[in-house]
């Protein structure tokens, strides 16, 4: 098992990510990145740590490895899954959206399928495979940038602009393709190892060049993240910010100057009707986007613990306007897990034998994330009131004996100290009101498609055929003679 150390030292590879109108030396020490970093690294110890339960021994490929990269062939291999998946989401709260595990669950299924890869141009299918394979032997922690850049959503790619804006095929050579071009937003790519790069958006078929999939090393030739403003060296202290210091992932746009991807690390070469079936037809985005419910269940339940502690510490806590509010928060929280837990009852092999999480509970709950979302942050944050900013700048105050004796007396509740008080309430900031928050809340609503796109999916997936058939049958009982 790969352990956290071999993970950041791996990171010290060159790789071009630009910040602040500077390339950045090295992502492990960096202020911006150091932090994700070692919390990716500590997931890697948590694997390796004996008793854990992340180790299996893959039946497909015969390799000993993390359970987060082996595709579930049974029942049982899925709740070993989300064991090992919870497991993860546990150590970070759920406030690291994008780990290992979540591209991982996306390879896995795309090598449960290779015949999705293969056409009668390219058998990358094979490829699929030997890829899937490196991940479960070098434990590689890969990012995706699978969005065409925003430019014009008028119309797709090929009629933005005579040069390529988003990432395509601009040559094919006997060594691989050149690619040119830009994709978002690698979230945390900045620190992975590698970089899965595709198009999730439907294409027209005069998109063919735009229509790609690869992986490549971060430190490929021609490769630049362009990352966004990080909030964890803004941050006054951990303290003030107790998760911006901690799990601020950073997001990135990716630039391919050229960029020659070799043959082998090819998935899918202009073939529109090819990246329908890669993300579809193997089953990758249901179990990719489990593992991100999986994830939210878990911060969901921080964040109702959250509102129940600040009930609690503001005694707010019997007003029956508040425990409704509660309650509230309660159903979402354990909406949002039922049908994480729907999925995984309801869940089917497909033809290859890959365990499939039910998309009935899986789409639905994804359709209306970004309303629950939203609306268990408007909570907390009308349950916090003022509290959020009656709070001192910055720890330096409660260091001070003069401020400090102020803290002491007025800014306490009737069982807790200005110091757990402030503390919690800094926390509740960090959550509903910081940058970190808000780029969270932005997270949560978009991170598997923007709200349209996520309803469609529940549309598509609900299975309205029985329903229609019930309400037509309905109908059907009774006429004018009734
Ligand atoms: C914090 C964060 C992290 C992310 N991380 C990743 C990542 O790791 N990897 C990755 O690949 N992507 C990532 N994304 C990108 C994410 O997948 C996209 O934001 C998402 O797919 C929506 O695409 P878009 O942002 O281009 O929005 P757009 O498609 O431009 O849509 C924006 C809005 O325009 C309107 N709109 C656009 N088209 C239509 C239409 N056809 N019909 C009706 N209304 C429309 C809707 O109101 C929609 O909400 C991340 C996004 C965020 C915010």
């Amino acid at each position: 098992m790969r352990a956290g150390s071999d993970y950041l030292a791996a990171l010290t590879d060159g790789r071009a990510v630009y910040l602040d109108g500077a390339r950045v030396d090295d992502v492990r020490t960096h202020p911006a990145f150091a932090p994700v970093a070692h919390r990716v690294a500590e997931l890697f110890d948590l694997a390796a740590a004996p008793g854990s339960g992340m180790t299996c021994q893959d039946p497909a490929t015969g390799e000993v490895t993390n359970r987060v990269f082996v595709a579930p062939r049974s029942r049982a291999d899925l709740a070993a899954l989300r064991e090992a998946i919870l497991t993860w989401a546990h150590h970070n709260h759920g406030w690291v959206g994008r780990g290992p595990d979540h591209v991982g669950a996306f390879v896995s299924a795309f090598a449960a399928h290779p015949e999705a890869f293969d056409t009668d141009e390219h058998s990358f299918g094979a490829n699929v495979v030997a890829y899937h394979r490196r991940l479960q032997r070098e434990h590689r922690y890969v990012a995706y940038a699978i969005i065409p850049p925003q430019f014009s959503r008028a119309v797709t790619a090929h009629a933005w602009d005579d040069e390529p804006v988003q990432a395509a095929v601009v040559a094919q050579r006997p060594d691989g393709i050149v690619v040119r071009g830009a994709q978002m937003l690698a979230t945390g790519g900045a620190v992975a190892d590698e970089l899965f790069v595709s198009c999730i958006k439907p294409l027209s078929p005069e998109d063919r060049d735009f229509a790609l999939a690869f992986a490549l090393p971060l430190a490929t030739p021609g490769l630049r993240l362009h990352c966004r403003r990080p909030y964890a060296p803004a941050a006054s202290s951990g303290y003030d910010y107790p998760l911006s210091t901690r799990y601020d992932e950073t997001d990135a746009l990716v630039v391919f100057d050229d960029v020659l991807v070799p043959w082998e690390r090819v998935f899918v070469c202009r073939d529109v009707a090819g990246l329908q079936r890669q993300f579809f037809a193997t089953g990758a985005h249901q179990l990719g986007n489990w593992q991100a419910q999986l994830r939210l269940t878990v911060k969901l339940q921080f964040i109702a613990g959250l509102a129940r502690k600040v009930a609690q510490v503001n005694e707010i806590d019997r007003f029956p306007g508040v425990i409704e509010k509660l309650g509230e928060l309660a159903s979402i929280a354990s909406l949002v897990e039922s049908a994480v837990i729907a999925a995984e009852q309801t869940a089917e092999p497909d033809a290859a034998g890959l365990w499939r999480p039910g998309p009935r509970a899986l789409y639905g709950a994804m359709g209306l994330q970004a309303e629950l979302y939203p609306r268990a942050i408007g909570i907390l944050r009308e349950l916090a009131g003022g509290g959020v900013l009656q709070v001192p700048a910055s720890v330096a105050d409660l260091r001070d004996p003069a401020v400090r004796a102020d803290l002491d007396r007025y800014v306490r509740s009737p069982k807790v100290d200005a110091e757990q008080r402030v503390k919690l309430f800094k926390l509740v900031w960090d959550v509903v009101g910081s940058e970190f928050g808000g780029r969270h809340q932005q997270y949560e609503m978009f991170y598997a498609g923007a709200p349209f796109v996520a309803r469609n999916y529940a549309f598509r997936n609900y299975g309205f055929d029985a329903p229609l058939a019930t309400v037509d049958a309905f109908l059907d009982s009774y006429d004018t003679a009734n």
